[in-house]
């Protein structure tokens, strides 16, 4: 059984792994944590999940319950998600982490913990969104080279903060591995006033931010007289929640490392 810890308890994402990891069989659902500080520590997590009471009280720090978890569940900001992964490391646990919007340097101070903490790091846990990223694989290599133009666009609620989302970038980052380029030179992330004609090699991103959308995201690869297009839509936040879930079930025993939602899938060939 694996004792799973949920910061950020109260988050929409929050709540929903605590829906996720009370239906898994094999998951206990072992702590919750608040923000340092918060009126909701001490509030029973069940309640805060729209569950009933399920007898475990939400803590406003990782130390306060230390010993009564095994894996760490973290969708919350960059800055949290560094410091909990520096808790992991002194504490000898686990962690799934989902939050987005790392930069460069960010995501290169998580990189340094891969000696000391098991991990799995993804932009989204949805089997979907990862057997469509092999899909974009594919596609990419056929046709991004065939005089075919590659943008990406998603859309998400109101509420969030980072764009363009991560698992745009993984897409792109995807494709543009798949085609030998380089994101970081090939990627367009703004059009404006006189920009010009697209380049062949350029990979577009467009984001819409509006209302309750849960995740959807399409690519788009388009030439003169036919367009494909790639769609994946989430409508609801259970099918990340679950993928989460099944992360951390699949990291028990495992050495320490970075992980990503394939290995967990087993989607590498
Ligand atoms: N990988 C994936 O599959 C997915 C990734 N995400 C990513 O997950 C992240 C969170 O998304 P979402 O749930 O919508 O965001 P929310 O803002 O709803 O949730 C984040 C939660 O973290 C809490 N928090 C902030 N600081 C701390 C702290 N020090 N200790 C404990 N809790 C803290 C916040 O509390 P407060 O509001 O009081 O500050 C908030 O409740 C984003 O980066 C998003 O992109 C989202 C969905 C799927
Ligand atoms: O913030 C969200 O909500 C989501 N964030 C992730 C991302 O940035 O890719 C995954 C999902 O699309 C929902």
């Amino acid at each position: 059984m694996t004792r799973i810890a949920i910061v950020g308890v109260a988050g929409r994402m929050g709540r929903t792994l605590v829906n996720a990891a009370e239906q898994d069989a094999d998951a206990t659902l072992a702590a919750g944590i608040v923000p340092p500080g918060s009126s909701l520590a001490g509030a029973d997590i069940g309640e805060l999940a729209g569950l009933g009471s399920k007898g475990v009280t939400a803590v406003d720090s990782l130390a306060a319950c230390a010993d009564d978890f095994d894996v760490l569940i973290d969708f919350t900001t960059p800055e949290v998600t560094l410091e909990n992964l520096a808790f992991c490391a002194e504490h000898g646990k686990s962690i799934v982490i989902g939050t987005t919007g790392l930069s460069d340097d960010e995501i290169a101070t998580l990189d340094g913990y891969r000696e000391r903490v098991p991990m799995v790091f993804a932009p989204n846990m949805s089997v979907g969104v990862n057997l469509t990223l092999k899909l974009l694989e594919t596609a990419a290599r056929a046709l991004g080279d065939e005089g075919y133009d590659i943008e990406v666009i998603e859309s998400h609620h109101r509420h969030k903060v980072d764009a363009p989302s991560g698992t745009a970038l993984k897409m792109g980052e995807t494709m543009a591995g798949a085609l030998g380029r380089d994101l970081k030179e090939h990627g367009v992330f703004e059009r404006v006033g006189q920009c010009g004609p697209r380049s062949d090699k350029e990979i577009g991103f467009a984001t819409v931010r509006a209302g309750d959308i849960v995740g959807e995201h399409t690519v788009m690869f388009a030439t003169e007289g036919e367009r494909i297009e790639i769609t994946h839509k989430a409508s609801s936040r259970m099918t990340f929640a679950k993928g989460a879930v099944r992360a951390a079930r699949w990291l028990t025993g495992k050495p320490s490392g970075r992980y990503g939602m394939d290995d967990v899938l087993d989607l590498n060939e």
